[in-house]
């Protein structure tokens, strides 16, 4: 089977989440990965959680990737990393900014070497500007552009969002996307390129909304005040009778008309115009049933209404499980076999279902020189 990315060798120097992830992706559509890590690996650092006697972790994130260890430090490190350096398509990186330098492994001692490569690093400020070297989390990325504000109760009740948005959402993504584009590009021109991710450009881009009510003359929505954030009662959760939750989002006219009707309210009596009484209304409705009853009530009303799934309950879901998407496995050094983690390639262009893969620290050294 033809993958778009055969062919295409990526040198992989990541940590952590985002970098491993771009990879991964890039390793699902068809690339020849590399992941570079530090002798005894970055992830096995801390006694992260094992399964079947090595870091799920780094299975999870690097599976079907090739794996070298390399001490960056040694003198004869970049004489060994070289022949991989000149074969090599594609490098990402996502150290602090000037980590890779120091080592000698910047991009234009990179360039010299192979000057088709497209070098891609991910951080969280970009490579220049006052906070360029500020160490930082996911948290910090979302706090530091605004985005964190906009949740619901961040003064009186802060909640951690339930995803690594910046991380994979403003690191992992952008960074496939302009590797693809750079890739179009040396197609084009036959030339390489510099690829400068910040996890924090794209949390502007997750403040659209904001932005376009200050743009728009209504001024910027506080915590929970816009009508995505929690604002109206068309885009809410609303606990029903047996602790489960319904997920509304009812927001055009029609789909709006057919909720209400579903749970048998009128628009007389859920006045929008008071938003906090009409949530309370609805939610005072919602709590008298558990999620069963509501669950096909909604689903015939075709209202954008949902019950709120638990990872557990939405592998089981067969909507997702047919798609294919549960059927990959990680293989763990004794053999053993676990579900791989599903990745954004479509089906397709990724592996066919039912692929095996590995993810083994240090089990390609020998492509050294
Ligand atoms: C995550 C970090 C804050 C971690 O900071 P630090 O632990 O201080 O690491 P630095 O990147 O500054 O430096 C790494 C050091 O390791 C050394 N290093 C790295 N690899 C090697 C190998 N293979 N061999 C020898 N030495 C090595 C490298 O030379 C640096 O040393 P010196 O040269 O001696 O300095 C930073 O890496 C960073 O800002 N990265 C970009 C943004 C990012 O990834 N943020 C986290 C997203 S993940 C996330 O939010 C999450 O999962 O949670």
């Amino acid at each position: 089977m033809t993958q778009p990315l055969n062919g295409i060798t990526v040198l992989d120097f990541t940590t952590l989440l985002p970098g491993p992830l771009a990879a991964l992706m890039l390793a699902e559509a068809g690339a020849d990965v590399i992941k570079i890590e530090r002798p005894g690996g970055e992830d096995m650092r801390e006694g992260p959680p094992r399964w079947d006697g090595a870091s799920i972790n780094f299975g999870m994130l690097n599976r079907g990737k090739k794996s070298i260890q390399l001490d960056l430090k040694a003198k004869d490190a970049i004489a060994r990393l070289r022949p991989l350096i000149e074969k090599a398509d594609v490098l990402i990186e996502q150290f602090r900014p000037g980590v890779m330098e120091r080592l000698g492994v910047g991009y234009d001692a990179i360039r010299k070497i192979n000057p088709r490569i497209v070098y891609c690093s991910i951080s969280g400020y970009g490579q220049k500007g006052p906070r360029s070297g500020e160490a930082g989390h996911d948290i910090n990325y979302i706090a530091s552009t605004g985005l964190l504000a906009l949740s619901p109760g961040t003064q009186q009740s802060p909640t951690i969002p339930p995803a690594l948005i910046a991380d994979i959402a403003g690191g992992s993504f952008p960074a496939v996307m302009n590797i693809l584009l750079g890739l179009r590009q040396r197609d084009l021109t036959g030339e390489g390129s510099y690829i400068d991710i910040a996890m924090t450009d794209a949390m502007f881009t997750f403040t659209w909304h904001a932005l376009a009510m200050a743009a728009g003359g209504y001024g910027y929505p506080g915590p929970g005040e816009a009508r995505l954030t929690g604002g109206s009662p068309r885009y809410q959760i609303y606990p029903t009778k047996d602790g489960k939750l319904v997920a509304c989002g009812s927001l055009e006219p029609k789909f709006w008309a057919s909720f209400l009707d579903a749970i048998g309210m009128t628009k007389d009596e859920v006045n929008e115009k008071d938003a906090e009484g009409a949530k309370a209304r609805i939610a005072s409705r919602i709590r008298e049933q558990t999620a069963d009853h509501w669950q096909p009530i909604l689903a015939k009303a075709d209202c954008c209404a949902t019950i709120v799934a638990s990872v557990e309950e939405a592998l089981r879901d067969t909507q997702f499980a047919d798609r294919g998407l549960f059927e990959h496995q990680l293989k763990g050094p004794s053999g053993a076999t676990t579900m791989a983690l599903p990745v954004p390639i479509a089906p397709g262009y990724r592996a066919k279902p039912g692929a095996v893969a590995t993810a083994e620290l240090g089990a390609d050294d020998k492509l050294l020189g």
